[in-house]
């Protein structure tokens, strides 16, 4: 079924024809609420997370699940790093370590799951997937939503974390504006950057990208954090991207007008800080992250070479 059948666009191509990246909306976009009407109700042990370690935005979902000690109540499956023709791939922890194969759905690709959401699905086929077990559907493939799921929707099954918001509500309106920004120039920028297939398209997004970082970097040489000094959803949104800047962005998709190392020295102060939060590290694997990016998209590293540099060291004491 599923594995055989092909979308109508090409898997391994990102950017339109005019050479711009342009990132789809995501497609399943539910919540999971304790209202009586609710589809999707809070439950152990029901809902499944499916990420890559190399993508930026399933890294987010893995570290407020983390930190929210969902571990427990969310299982977990992860893709292998590399992203092929069929699109993501299931391969054991044997074939290649840190992967965790798909024991909830027994699927080979993360096709599958799409086409048994919805058989007529021709979006793409992303991580992170947050699964129902219950209806057999996806509840929502937007990363920015299933953070703020996990932020609150099973609280009542960690006591421990009961509470513990990214998202307090006096500060919302302000991270949503931060969000905001820091997605279409950061997060979402350094790939119009990298996928981009004309000079043209390049130079519309290098500038802004720079102008935001060094914006971001005033922002943290007064405080601690992005918003409100306390430790937000925006931090975690933000610094998935930051991690990967200099060992894969700077080089791979051509973002090297400034170094985080060298250039950013608030920025790297505070991607050290929250390294140093419990549970954060272990969401970090950088051998998914770099071969994810320089074997995964043959299309702008044709040779598969994998740069040695990691990136600045992290685990410092500050
Ligand atoms: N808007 C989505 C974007 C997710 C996304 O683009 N994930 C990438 C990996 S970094 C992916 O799975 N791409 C596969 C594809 O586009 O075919 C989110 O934030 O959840």
């Amino acid at each position: 079924m599923s594995t055989t059948t092909k979308p109508s666009y090409n898997i391994l191509n990102f950017a339109d024809k005019d050479g711009e990246f342009r990132r789809k909306p995501s497609v399943f976009r539910n919540t999971i609420s304790k209202d009586p009407d609710a589809i999707f109700t809070p439950e152990k042990d029901r809902y499944h997370l499916y990420i890559a370690w190399g993508c930026p935005w399933a890294h987010r979902t893995a570290i407020v699940r983390a930190l929210k000690g969902l571990e427990n109540i969310i299982g977990l499956s992860v893709v292998d790093y590399i992203m092929g023709e069929k699109g993501w791939k299931f391969s054991t922890p044997e074939e290649t370590p840190g992967c965790i194969p798909d024991t909830v759905n027994n699927a080979q690709f993360l096709s599958e799951l799409y086409f048994k959401a919805n058989p007529d699905y021709d979006g793409r086929y992303t991580v992170p997937v947050l699964w129902d077990k219950k209806l057999q559907t996806i509840v929502n493939n937007e990363s920015s939503e299933i953070i703020r799921i996990f932020n609150d929707a099973f609280d009542d099954f960690v006591p421990e974390t009961k509470g513990k918001t990214f998202y307090p509500k006096q500060l919302a309106s302000e991270i949503d504006k931060i969000n905001d920004w820091i997605y279409n120039k950061i997060n979402n920028g350094v790939y119009k950057c990298g996928f981009a297939e004309t000079q043209d398209a390049y130079m519309n997004h290098i500038g802004p990208l720079f102008e935001a970082l060094d914006d971001v970097e005033a922002i943290l040489s007064e405080n601690e954090f992005l918003v409100g000094n306390t430790f937000t959803e925006a931090d975690i949104r933000l610094w998935t991207t930051i991690v990967r800047f200099d060992p894969v962005y700077h080089t791979h998709f051509k973002t090297n007008l400034k170094t985080i190392k060298h250039d950013y020295p608030n920025i790297l102060r505070w991607a050290r800080q929250i390294y140093k939060i419990p549970k954060v590290a272990d969401t970090v694997n950088m051998t998914h992250i770099k071969n994810g990016y320089y074997k995964g998209m043959k299309k702008i590293n044709p040779h598969g070479i994998v740069p040695v540099y990691d990136g600045p060291d992290l685990n410092v004491n500050l």
